[in-house]
């Protein structure tokens, strides 16, 4: 991490002569009474770092849009939320107007404890109670109201309620919440609220993702919430960063991969230079090493003064967000529930299976017992997912294969017919196990262990999604047994029982977990068939 945090954003500076007044005024100290907001509401695991960053230089934005562009990264900006208009106000505010500010203080903080929101840093805004309120406190156009609600959506999920006034009062923000929990709707609902539709202005919000899958996904959802309105969505194919014309192409919103986005930029002079609202979803993911120069390229192109940057995940490790920090300004931590942890609509289970042999004769046992479709089973390589397939398909059941060795319409085909029920068990790498929302998965079976606790809260993540509930099966083997205490953990951690003897087993310092596994066949290493 040490490497990539030396490589990420390596170009990226403050032109320190030209904001030298700023500077200093930031440099003052101020007495900040929100934070003790932040520290009331914080999660217990969040308390040292909210400790931390109040020793922190406090950086501010200007408080008005600039379209100049700097290299690197600025500075200031104000958020007005209640706590900072109490700040300014204090000396003038008669004691009834204090005492109005008071009231809507201990009304977010009730709201927070009721939907388990858990916020770092100051002035942050009240969450929302109803997506009434988007209307009513940020002057929503009605055509977002009336998309929400013919998707279904009723009321706004934790996540939303709190991110999306957040990224409303153009704070940068860090965002974590379990699977299934509505994380897109909470960047792409302010995002559209905040750009307007246009040839003007170039491409005006970036959000990136790890794979082509949850990008191409993504952008489907975006295309719904703006329904009505002439946003220029688009979605960058490997056609489209190749060949496209950027110059000429009206685009407002462009979600991508890092890879053609990083690309795009590099060959087709794609400027980015007004992008308003930069997103990463998944981040952690995007954050490891394979990513790194291109997300560098993406920030440093997103290179407004007032970018909002903001980072969503299920799992959002310490290092990850160390290494975002030096980034974000000013920004707004939140955390639903328990950080890093498992949805808890999901029923988990871990079945010894002893052997590689033991695993397939386990899975073929259960699917001739109980076979209750759709069901997602996760294998640690492409060539044990081809593997697998061929048992499963001679076994005459509908089953599929996902993979990154297929070709992207193969890769599209097999997602398309899991969704639509023509697929009952899709056998996957890790290609699909972040974001994929595949409505209805009513197991995931990891056929293989995880390589950590992360990709298992992720993979575990696809069934018991948007409050329903769901079921996961790990299997494992006796090679596995010394990594079972992490997953064991998150188990506990989200309600399920745990065998005491896992979660006594001693702790591990190796995090990632790829072990060479024997082939997945029936015909005998021997021979003798
Ligand atoms: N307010 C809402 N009310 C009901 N359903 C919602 C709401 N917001 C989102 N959803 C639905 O919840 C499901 C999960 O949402 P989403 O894919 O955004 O989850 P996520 O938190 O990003 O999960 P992951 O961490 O796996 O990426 C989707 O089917 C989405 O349509």
């Amino acid at each position: 991490m040490e490497k990539a945090s030396a490589l990420l954003f390596s170009g990226v500076r403050v032109d320190r002569k030209r904001f030298a007044r700023e500077i200093a005024r930031f440099q003052q100290p101020k007495k900040e009474p929100d934070d003790l907001e932040g520290i009331a509401d914080a999660a217990p695991e969040a308390l040292p770092e909210v400790k931390a960053n109040k020793k922190e230089k406090k950086r501010k934005r200007k408080d008005k849009d600039s379209s100049d562009a700097v290299e690197g990264f600025s500075v200031f900006k104000t958020s007005e939320s209640l706590s900072s208009i109490l700040e300014r106000n204090a000396l003038e505010a008669t004691s009834a107007e204090k005492k109005d500010v008071e009231k809507e203080i201990e009304k977010a903080s009730i709201l927070r404890k009721k939907y388990g929101i858990h916020i770092s840093g100051h002035g942050v805004p009240p969450p929302l109670e109803s997506f009434a309120e988007l209307s009513s406190r940020y002057n929503c156009k009605p055509y977002i109201l009336s998309n929400l609600s013919q998707l279904g959506f009723r009321e706004p999920t934790p996540i939303q309620r709190q991110a999306i006034p957040v990224l409303l009062s153009k704070r940068d923000c860090f965002a974590c919440a379990p699977t299934g929990s509505g994380k897109t709707l909470a960047f792409l609902c302010p995002m559209l609220m905040k750009i307007k539709p246009g040839l003007k202005n170039g491409v005006k919000a970036v959000v990136l993702c790890p794979t082509r899958e949850l990008a191409a996904q993504t952008a489907r959802e975006c295309k719904k919430l703006a329904k009505g309105r002439k946003f220029y969505i688009k979605l960058m194919t490997k056609e489209l960063s190749r060949c496209g014309d950027f110059e000429k192409m009206p685009c407002d919103v462009i979600i991508s991969t890092p890879l053609r986005l990083d690309f795009a930029i590099c060959k087709r002079k794609l400027d980015l230079s007004r992008v308003k609202y930069l997103v990463l979803d998944e981040a952690d993911k995007l954050f490891e090493l394979g990513f790194v120069e291109q997300i560098d390229s993406v920030v440093k192109a997103c290179s407004k003064t007032t970018v909002v940057r903001t980072l969503f995940s299920a799992t959002l490790p310490e290092t990850v967000e160390k290494l975002a920090s030096t980034v974000m300004v000013d920004a707004v931590r939140i955390i639903i529930g328990r950080k890093n942890s498992a949805s808890e609509m999901i029923k988990q289970n871990l079945v010894f299976a002893g052997s590689e042999k033991g695993k397939l004769l386990a899975i073929r046992q259960s699917f001739s017992e109980c076979l209750n479709p759709p069901v997602l089973v996760f294998v640690q390589s492409k060539e044990r997912a081809k593997e697998l397939y061929k048992e499963l398909a001679f076994d005459g059941i509908k089953v599929d294969v996902i993979h990154a060795d297929l070709s992207q319409q193969q890769r599209e085909d097999a997602v398309d017919n899991f969704r639509s029920g023509k697929t009952w068990i899709l056998i996957a790498t890790d290609v699909v196990s972040r974001g994929m929302d595949f409505k209805g998965i009513n197991c995931v079976i990891n056929y293989d262990f995880p390589e950590s606790a992360a990709a298992y809260i992720h993979r575990i993540g696809r069934s018991g999604r948007a409050g329903r509930p769901g079921e996961a099966v790990t299997f494992f083997t006796e090679e596995d047994k010394p990594f079972l205490r992490n997953i064991a953990n998150v188990m506990a951690a989200s309600g399920c029982e745990v065998p005491s003897w896992i979660l006594a087993l001693p702790k591990l310092r190796k995090r990632k977990h790829h072990p060479q596994r024997d082939s997945i066949s029936t015909i005998p290493d021997d021979g003798a068939w």
